[in-house]
């Protein structure tokens, strides 16, 4: 069992995940990426051609589903049986349905036993768990809970600067409606009691990351004293 549970949540295009990633590495923690789960049962789906939002036949699939994540911040391969899905994940035809499938409540349950297994089986010294409901879900009882966020327009410009072959238009617009349908199901832009919000708004890259580290050691440091 890791000693130290980090959880950040936060939307999309706030710095999740390449923040965590970074974060994990200057800490020697391992990485857990809870959004690629959502994505793969995505791709899944499509790949099976199953209808996203038939809720019915999506949890049917389930039992089929055999979903693989490395931990290793440095590497975070997806897999799904035998396919590599790493990239295949981050399409924006995957992108535009996996909030449907992610608002199905017994999707949720399933791949939270997931992330809670993988959590438990981490080794030493620690592991950084990024998502939306990690502050208030899966671990809520984390060393170290953090809200990472940005203005709307920022995350939109950071989000398009990486999908270079979506239009800024569609690819912000992508993202303000996964935020909308994101936020009926996991209210990820309050910060729950406890949870400290690191705005990244004005902040670069690595200010970004030293600010969240300046948090989990903050925490870390409160915790082990009680
Ligand atoms: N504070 C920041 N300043 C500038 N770019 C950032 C910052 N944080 C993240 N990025 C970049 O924004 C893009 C989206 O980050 P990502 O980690 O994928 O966000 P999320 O996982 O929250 O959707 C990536 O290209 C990342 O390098
Ligand atoms: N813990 C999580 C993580 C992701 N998700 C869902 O999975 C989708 C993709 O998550 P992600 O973290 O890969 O998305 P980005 O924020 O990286 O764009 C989100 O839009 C949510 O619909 C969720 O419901 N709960």
């Amino acid at each position: 069992m890791a000693d130290i549970i980090v959880a950040i949540d936060g939307p999309a295009g706030s710095g999740k995940s390449s923040v965590s990633k970074a974060a994990a590495r200057r800490l020697g923690f391992d990485y857990l990426d809870t959004g690629a789960a959502y994505r793969a049962l995505a791709w899944y789906v499509l790949d099976r051609g199953i209808a996203p939002d038939n809720s019915d036949a999506v949890l049917a699939s389930l039992g089929a589903f055999d979903y693989s994540i490395s931990i290793d911040p440095s590497e975070p391969v997806v897999m799904v049986g035998d396919a590599d899905v790493t990239d295949a994940i981050r399409e924006p035809r995957v992108s535009s349905v996996v909030s449907a499938i992610a608002r199905v409540p017994e999707v949720r349950t399933f791949v939270t036993g997931i992330f809670r297994s993988t959590i438990d089986a981490a080794p030493h010294p620690g592991i950084v768990v990024e998502g939306r409901d990690i502050t208030t879900v899966v671990a809520p009882d984390a060393d170290a809970r953090i809200l990472l966020t940005a203005a709307e327009e920022v995350r939109m410009a950071r989000r398009s600067a990486e999908l270079t072959t979506e239009s800024a238009a569609d690819v912000g617009e992508q993202l303000r409606s996964r935020d909308r349908a994101d936020s009926r199901v996991v209210d990820f832009l309050t910060a729950a009691d406890g949870v400290v919000t690191v705005d990244s708004t004005h902040l670069d890259f690595d200010q970004t990351v030293d600010a969240v580290l300046e948090v989990i050691a903050r925490e870390t440091t409160r915790t082990s004293h009680g």
